[in-house]
């Protein structure tokens, strides 16, 4: 084992999640009638010297004074902080382990507690620099041991000149005490550790940030239990992903950037550099050519249903997963569709905008109930049928027109075209998908085949139905009512003007493209598509994906998962097999499934190989993106 690199780690906040006088007082105090007030006055204690703004040694008789801690509460202390080791340190055992002699605590805590957290972890008791208590016959902690350097002011810059390391020294913390030893002249490279805590003043000191123990072993090249730091994945959430989302890639460790309205290609081609996961709504085109700025892109998130956004071939061929939330607004769609039909169906907004203009125009002329109407839903997919179930309930007669055979929902019935569904319905209702096929499916010609003062709505999207025509609809009286929530062109964001000829048509209700903007929706989506990106960053599992081989892969336990993405040409899966093989490498298990354009193999092999068989395996012919995960 080579001597030359020292790594110094601090223990508070950094090998734990807490400081351990905090959590000490927590038990000392329970039962002290201002609990609540000293722990502050301990915590500010503990602030003040964290962060260089007041003496350390004062603070800590200061804190030892208020804490009254006795020897008894050492027991519990440590078994609070076992549970309390950082993620990251927590699964980076082994480098503990390997490392053992090149490992350093350098903490102003107490070993009372530091050893026995630390040493399980393989650290060595001789390589454990901290403070020790000073106990009275009762047992109470009355002071420390004020010989020990690290209680000093500026301590563990006097405890590393006098252990003088002869080598490269890397320190890791979260405290000013911590970076003192770089300041110092005593240490190569100070990193922020700001997995538990991040104090600005730290880290605006810092020579590099570790978000975790994953990133500062990456850096030196050190044994890590992960594959890449996922402070390193970054996020571009654009179009007001909703806050679950954040919260969960935050969570995640990854590094996340917001933009609240959508971008242009232009910006986004400039935006989406270095950016491994994209997360938009339906506003955001991804086109071929944003596609070919994206550097590091993994996988793109629409947060939506509808995925015509996304130019998903070229996403193939750059071996970009596209997910989405395919049920998650479904039935907010489908309320909002219902609400409409009654409101359309009784005139319910002229007669609104009237009563605001003071009319009172009582009559039920031209108001009727939607039960026993027909109401005609093309497209008979998720909403189609869901829309379907919820009609029926309120007694209408249900007619579907898909261009695929789907199951058929209660007294539904089948049109066998999309004529037969126009000409007998009373209300038409469009929930195809934005396919580029279905762009103006819906024009003059079909709303010529409808019955005379039929209701028609639009909540799939706006290229779909040809505007000018529906304008005509609508003055013509053919259309006596209409609800449409996509347009063709939609604004990019709140503060851009909506202009359409549908503004002032009469029984028209206009809506944002908000049918699934509710806040259960959101919530769902933002839910459910980072928890699809994230199983497929970590584990590969591309299952539910809307572009790629679906494959629901086995938990990987005990080996490495190499995932290889290539172009859909023979003989890619044999080259693989071949670079295993010539590797002696052992497979423990492999899936495989294509699509037209592309191949996903997925091989789990024996942790133990010549790491020469991951280059090899770069270089096989027709690959399109290649990682390997552990
Ligand atoms: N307004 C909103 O806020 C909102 C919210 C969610 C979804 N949407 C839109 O609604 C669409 C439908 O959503 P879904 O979850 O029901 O999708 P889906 O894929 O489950 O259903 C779409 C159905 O339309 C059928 N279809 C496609 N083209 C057709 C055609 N030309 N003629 C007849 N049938 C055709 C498909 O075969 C499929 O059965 C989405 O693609 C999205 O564009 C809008
Ligand atoms: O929220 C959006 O931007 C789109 C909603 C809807 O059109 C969808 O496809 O789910």
């Amino acid at each position: 084992m080579t001597k030359d690199k020292y790594y110094i780690i601090d223990f508070d906040s950094t090998f734990t999640q807490v400081e351990a006088l905090d959590e000490l007082g927590e038990i000392s105090l329970e039962g002290e009638e201002n609990k609540a007030a000293i722990l502050q006055q301990i915590r500010d204690l503990t602030n003040g010297a964290m962060e260089g703004k007041s003496s350390f040694t004062e603070g800590l008789s200061k804190r030892l004074a208020l804490l009254k801690a006795n020897r008894r509460h050492l027991k519990p202390l440590i078994q609070l902080l076992q549970n309390r080791v950082s993620d990251s340190i927590k699964r980076n055992k082994e480098f503990f382990q390997a490392y053992a002699d090149n490992i350093l605590i350098v903490s102003s805590g107490f070993k009372e507690f530091i050893t026995p957290i630390v040493t399980e972890y393989g650290i060595k008791e001789e390589n454990i620099y901290a403070n020790t208590f000073k106990f009275d016959e009762q047992g109470n902690i009355i002071g420390f041991d004020k010989e020990n350097l690290l209680c000093l002011d500026r301590g563990k810059i006097k405890l590393l000149e006098e252990l003088a390391l002869e080598g490269d020294v890397y320190v890791l913390g979260d405290g000013y005490t911590d970076y003192e030893i770089k300041e110092a002249g005593l240490a190569n490279k100070f990193y922020a550790f700001t997995e538990n805590i991040v104090r600005d003043s730290v880290v605006a000191k810092a020579d590099d940030v570790a978000p975790s123990l994953d990133e500062f072993l990456y850096q030196h090249k050190l044994p890590m239990a992960i594959s890449y730091p996922k402070n390193r994945i970054r996020v571009l959430l654009l179009e007001n992903v909703h806050p679950k989302a954040i919260e969960l890639f935050k969570r995640e460790g990854y590094q996340i950037e917001t933009v609240s309205g959508a971008l242009s290609e232009d910006e986004l081609c400039e935006r989406i550099k270095n950016v491994s996961v994209l997360g938009i709504r339906s506003k955001t085109q991804v086109t071929k050519r944003v596609l070919e700025h994206a550097n590091k892109l993994m996988c793109i998130g629409a947060f939506c249903i509808g995925t015509n956004q996304i130019d998903l071939n070229s996403c193939l061929d750059a071996g970009v997963a596209v997910f989405n939330a395919p049920y998650s607004n479904t039935r907010s769609v489908v309320e909002l569709a219902i609400g409409e039909i009654i409101m359309l169906c009784r005139n319910v907004v002229d007669k609104s905008t009237k009563m605001h203009q003071g009319i009172w125009d009582k009559s039920a002329t031209g108001s009727v109930e939607v039960r026993d109407k027909k109401l005609g839903i093309i497209g008979y997919g998720s909403i189609g049928a869901q829309l379907s179930v919820l009609a029926e309930a309120l007694g209408m007669d249900v007619y579907y027109y898909d261009v695929i055979e789907r199951l058929q929902l209660g007294n539904a019935r089948k049109c066998e075209t999309l004529k037969q569904l126009l000409e007998i319905s009373d209300i038409v209702s469009l929930h195809v998908d934005g396919r580029t096929s279905n762009k103006s499916m819906f024009g003059a010609e079909e709303f010529a085949a409808m019955k005379d003062g039929v209701i028609f709505l639009n909540l799939s999207r706006g290229h779909i139905v040809d505007l000018p025509a529906l304008v005509e609809a609508i003055k013509s009286g053919k259309v006596r009512g209409a609800a449409v929530d996509v347009y063709p062109y939609e604004p990019a964001s709140n503060n851009e003007e909506f202009v359409s000829e549908l503004r002032g048509l009469p029984n028209v209700i206009l809506t944002p493209h908000i049918g699934g903007s509710t806040e259960e929706a959101q919530e769902n989506i933002g839910t459910f598509v980072p928890s699809r990106i994230m199983e497929y960053i970590n584990s590969g599992n591309s299952y539910q994906s809307v572009n790629f081989p679906n494959i629901q892969l086995p938990e990987l336990k005990n080996a490495h998962r190499l995932i290889h993405i290539h172009q859909n040409v023979p003989g890619v899966l044999a080259n693989i097999n071949s670079v295993l093989a010539s590797n002696q490498v052992n497979i423990l298990g492999q899936y495989l499934k294509t699509n037209e354009q592309i191949g996903y193999v997925i091989t789990d092999i024996d942790k133990l190989y010549d790491k020469k068989v991951i280059e090899d395996m770069r270089q096989v012919p027709a690959t399109i993106k290649f990682r390997i995960l552990y």
